[in-house]
């Protein structure tokens, strides 16, 4: 069994013996969730979420689901999918016996809006699709679904002492203290991209390039929805794959900023030669896009680096995620490869969602003096390894 089905199983005999996950999101909110599966929750469970979360108790389910059965959302401003709260039962709605047993309730798919009281006590949050917006509601659904759960769950925030909800020192105290699972949304995410097949080979048609003829391969991606492309060569054994986020002014204006556009044709002849993949993630500017990297370009001739340019306006220093990459690999059949790259985060990541990298081949662009402090940045900054001075490449 795979590592991460093993994960998988694990949660969901963790989740029986009736203990709550803590799911952090470290990126958006800052914030982190007791969840539980809906279909399990009892009144002790709601007891500990109201007394130790102290958070909006709050229920999710997949907001088409929820459509699909009368519940209706409320109006916003800012985009939160909140439907109308709910009791079930003729109660007072609020104990933790009742809440509860409206969350069980809404666990049962058959049960519709006309069941239920409202404006409840229960409020119900519809999650969306994980691949668009990976809060608490979509990644507690999805856990569910992958622990062989209803995608029904349970969530509230967790505040501290004081009330503060960002706290994350307080959350593993917390976790130690009552011996609680922790889990980030992105390694919920990682979980996803590994159990779902998000990317298919869409069309596959014959592309003849100076560099010689390969073929090119669309794809079907419902991972992040980006038209990610591959040129392949037929290969022999473990194939030799560039994995190459797109630089227009590198790749298509021949820009000396960078050493993409030099890398892309080196590159794609080491492929034709050797048999292979390249694959063109549309990343631009370490995925900040293009206008932005152009921003960044501007702070770059005021004298910030690459790297400070990105966190001046607001970006990590590499926004980028290969969990595409991965999945158009495994669409091809590919799990294992020889990786052309400098970036030692390229192959840390690749392998973390489940492509072996049997070995690093270095890629060296070009190296002139419009770029060679961009290049030292990436070694002193990103850890990349490039060895400047070394290189044959060298036109300063
Ligand atoms: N934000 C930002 N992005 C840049 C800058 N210069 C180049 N890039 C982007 O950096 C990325 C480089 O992609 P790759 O060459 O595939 O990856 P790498 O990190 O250089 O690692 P290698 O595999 O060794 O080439 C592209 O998306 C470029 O658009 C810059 O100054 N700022
Ligand atoms: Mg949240
Ligand atoms: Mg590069
Ligand atoms: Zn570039």
């Amino acid at each position: 069994m795979s590592i991460e089905l093993g994960i998988l199983k694990d949660l969901r005999e963790y989740f029986l013996s009736g203990k709550p996950l803590i799911l952090i999101d470290e990126n958006r909110e800052k914030e982190g969730d007791f969840v539980y599966p809906a279909e399990l929750i009892d009144e002790s469970m709601v007891e500990f979420f109201v007394r130790y979360g102290k958070g909006l108790f709050c229920l999710v389910a997949p907001e088409g689901d929820l459509l699909s059965r009368g519940f209706f959302k409320l109006p916003t401003n800012y985009g939160a999918n909140y439907f109308i709260p709910i009791d079930f039962g003729d109660g007072t709605g609020i104990s933790a016996y009742e809440r509860a047993v409206t969350c069980r309730a809404l666990a049962n798919r058959d049960k519709k809006i006309s069941e239920f009281r409202y404006p409840g006590h229960v409020m119900l949050i519809g999650s969306q699709d994980f691949s668009k917006r990976r809060g608490h509601s979509e990644s507690s659904v999805e856990l569910m679904k992958m622990c062989g759960f209803k995608p029904y769950s349970v969530i509230v925030e967790i505040l501290n002492e004081r009330g503060d909800s960002h706290d994350f020192d307080y959350l593993s105290k917390l976790a130690e203290k009552f011996e609680l699972k922790t889990m980030s949304i992105k390694d919920v995410w990682r979980l996803y991209v590994l159990s779902n097949e998000l990317i298919k080979i869409k069309s596959t048609a014959k592309l003849p390039t100076e560099y010689g003829i390969f073929e090119i391969v669309s794809f079907d991606n419902k991972l992040d929805y980006k038209e990610h492309f591959a040129l392949v060569k037929r290969w022999q054994g473990v194939p030799l794959v560039r994995i190459h986020s797109e630089c227009v002014t590198g790749d298509c204006l021949s820009s000396l900023r960078c050493d993409c556009g030099s890398q892309l044709g080196k590159a794609l002849k080491m492929i034709e030669k050797d048999g292979g993949v390249l694959i063109y993630l549309r990343q631009e500017g370490r995925d900040i896009g293009l206008s932005a990297k152009i921003s960044a370009y501007e702070l770059q001739d005021k004298g910030l680096d690459t790297y400070e340019a990105n966190v001046k306006l607001g970006f990590k220093p590499d926004q980028r995620d290969y969990a595409a990459a991965s999945q158009i690999l495994k669409a091809l059949g590919i799990d294992k490869v020889r990786l052309l790259t400098n970036n030692p985060n390229k192959v840390k990541a690749l392998e973390s969602y489940g492509i072996s990298v049997v070995e690093r081949v270095s890629l060296y662009g070009k190296v002139t003096k419009f770029n060679v402090s961009y290049l030292k940045t990436k070694v002193e900054k990103f850890g990349h390894l490039i060895e400047i001075e070394g290189s044959k490449e060298v036109n300063l």
